[in-house]
């Protein structure tokens, strides 16, 4: 049943950009707005009772203070506060999460809108090259849940080795896959133990919803069907240690057909939780010292003005792995080569920034010129949302699709596959009327577009971020470095061949008449699948994900219980503290640490 607003319970506010006016799917103004008007109506998707209320003014002390409301901020802040003694402030730079990001299929309508996403540019260089020679573009999620309110919503553990041989020797002590695992599991709720996953590798006592979703377009299948046809292996979980190879329908952070981000999972009301006081749009430019004690921070708020607010306990910086380097380094922490020439007072010489990693990668982009039904967001697909969390509506269309291989690099024996493979397009976020059968916008001229992306995982290159402004408001320098090594190149053309196999699949070929996108090709003269070729597309489309973290790694700036090294007070608790990457999804990971990171902090101060 679709509800009237007013039998929510709690009053509607209409938060954050509406889906109306998304770059993704103009031209569709009349049934954009009566969908937008129909979510917001749909109580158990507004939940305007759950609503995280931002307080007016912050009080001039607390315990703690958190910085960002994202992906482990969310956890820090929520997990701390379920001791009612402590008062915690989760200050964060964004706004509340806009209804619009709940819907699965609607995940990439937001990337590039500057309330959500911080829209990050690395530095210009020979590599992203199909993105205006101005350096690659990095979503980054801005507001509650931050970048768990963009991301493609695959939950992934990473792989034993992962821990056991990467983490741990990279000083990160404590830090073994046995020792990381009672954390993920106490994020995970996974409600398909039993039926699709095993109850050894999962755990379903956690406070975020995993599953997968509940809604596959047909073309997903015709797309596993042609995988087999090729030889690939299709599994049922990527988390099962026993089955660390081959392609799978992900699990993913979803529940009733919604998106959940951290903040949505363990951020109560304040009136369930009144001693959390959060401050949205609260924008923190450093911390504060008293000698080696940090004992607050600064923030700007909505309104232009600077404030100062007091920690009794600790300060945790959760701002992420690109953002908690740069109030480190505008603080005064950092590489002191970096901080004097800024005229920034060195109050610990530590090297915060250097480390930075991310996974990389290449997209291919295809046209299906023998195309089925297209169209993909019309009023059924709305009606089967409403009124059944279900449908096209409910999932991320091919999306959900990933795979894990071996390149001739990786070490079998550790069982840690190294390529990554990703899948976009059938995703219901675009319609011409609403009309029930019309195709989509870019069909049938050409065809219609869809896209695969090949990703190592293990990539030699290192990265660094840095400053080079004493204004926290600009952006910092995030220069990644890819194919420094050559391994990486190398691995991403062994990925970019399993794709040609699976494209080229007489399954796909007959039913679909698959072809590479020329206007994607047309500056990659070599011939096609030749290693210049490859190495033309990688360099022109290269997909870096945005896994980026590292900058302050534990065993380098932070120590394994995620203290800044040689300060009070202070800890990191975010993808910037992992010293390495998963071989997979990283917010799985990222959980876990912050999950880590509340339990050291209240052992601490018990
Ligand atoms: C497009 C995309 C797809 C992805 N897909 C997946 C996926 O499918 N599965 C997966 O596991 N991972 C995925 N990831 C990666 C994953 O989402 C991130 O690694 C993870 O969310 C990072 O968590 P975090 O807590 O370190 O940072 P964030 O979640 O980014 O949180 C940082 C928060 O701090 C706030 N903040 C920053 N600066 C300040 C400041 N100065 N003052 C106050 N607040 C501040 C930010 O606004 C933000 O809310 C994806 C990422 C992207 C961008």
């Amino acid at each position: 049943m679709i509800l009237a607003p007013e039998e929510c319970g709690c009053p509607i506010v209409e938060e954050g950009p509406s889906l109306v006016n998304s770059p993704v799917c103009s031209g569709n103004l009349l049934f954009m707005v009566l969908l937008q008007g129909y979510l917001w109506g749909r109580c158990s998707i507004s939940t305007p009772c759950k609503r995280i209320e931002s307080v007016d003014e912050t009080e001039q002390e607390y315990d703690f203070i958190v910085v960002g409301a994202g992906t482990a901020g969310s956890i820090v802040a929520g997990r701390l506060t379920e001791n009612t003694t402590y008062k915690v402030l989760l200050l964060e730079a964004g706004g509340p999460e806009p209804l619009g990001v709940r819907v699965p299929s609607f995940y990439r309508t937001f990337w590039d809108n500057p309330y959500v996403d911080w829209q990050i540019r690395t530095v210009p260089s020979d590599y992203c090259l199909d993105q205006d020679g101005m350096g690659c573009k990095w979503p980054l999620g801005k507001g509650l849940g931050g970048t768990s309110q963009l991301n493609g919503m695959m939950y992934h553990r990473g792989h034993h080795a992962d821990y056991d041989c990467d983490w741990v020797e990279a000083g990160a002590k404590g830090w073994s896959w046995d020792e990381i695992k009672p954390f993920m599991d106490m994020a995970e709720g996974n409600k398909q133990i039993g039926s699709l996953v095993d109850g050894k590798y999962h755990s379903d006592s956690g406070q975020m919803p995993i599953q997968t979703f509940r809604y596959q377009p047909p073309a997903l299948y015709d797309l596993m069907d042609a995988i087999n046809e090729t030889g690939l292996p299709l599994i049922k979980d990527m988390n099962d240690p026993n089955t660390p190879e081959g392609f799978v329908i992900a699990q993913a952070f979803n529940d009733n057909g919604q998106r959940y981000t951290t903040a949505r999972a363990y951020l109560p009301p304040k009136s369930e939780r009144p001693n959390l006081n959060v401050k949205l749009h609260a924008h923190v430019t450093k911390v504060l010292f008293r000698r080696k004690k940090a004992i607050g921070v600064e923030y700007v708020d909505e309104s232009g003005n600077t404030k100062v607010v007091k920690a009794r306990k600790e300060v945790i910086l959760s701002a992420g792995s690109l953002t908690s380097p740069k109030i480190l380094l505008h603080s005064g922490v950092g590489p002191k080569e970096t901080l004097e020439p800024l005229g920034i007072k060195v109050i610990e010489d530590l090297p915060v920034g250097k480390n930075m990693k991310n996974h990389c990668g290449a997209t291919l982009y295809f046209i299906l010129k023998k195309v089925k039904n297209t169209q993909v967001l019309d009023w059924s697909a709305l009606t089967d949302y409403l009124l059944q969390n279900d449908g096209p509506m409910s999932s991320t269309g091919i999306t959900q699709l990933t795979g894990l291989l071996y390149s001739s690099y990786a070490k079998k024996e550790l069982k840690q596959p190294d390529l990554q493979f990703f899948f976009n397009g059938f995703y219901a976020e675009c319609s011409k009327t609403g009309a029930i059968g019309e195709p989509a916008n870019d069909c049938p001229n050409s065809g219609y577009n869809v896209s695969a992306n090949a990703v190592f995982l293990l990539p030699r290159s290192v990265g660094y971020m840095t400053i080079n402004s004493t204004d926290p408001f600009e952006q910092a320098i995030y220069d990644p470095n890819f194919f420094t090594d050559p391994i990486d190149m190398e691995a991403i053309k062994e990925g970019l061949d399993y794709l040609h196999q699976i494209f080229n699949s007489q399954l796909l070929q007959e039913q679909y008449e698959v072809e590479l996108d020329p206007a994607f090709i047309d500056k990659c003269t070599q011939p096609a699948w030749s290693d210049e070729w490859k190495e033309c597309m990688i360099r022109l489309h290269t997909d870096p994900q945005n896994h980026q973290l590292g900058t302050c790694a534990i065993g380098k700036v932070v120590d394994p219980e995620l203290r800044v090294y040689n300060l009070k007070a202070l800890r990191v608790c975010d993808a910037g503290s992992m010293p390495s990457q998963p071989t997979g999804n990283p917010q799985g990971a990222i959980m876990a640490v912050a999950e880590r990171c509340a339990h050291f902090i209240k052992e601490a101060w018990q």
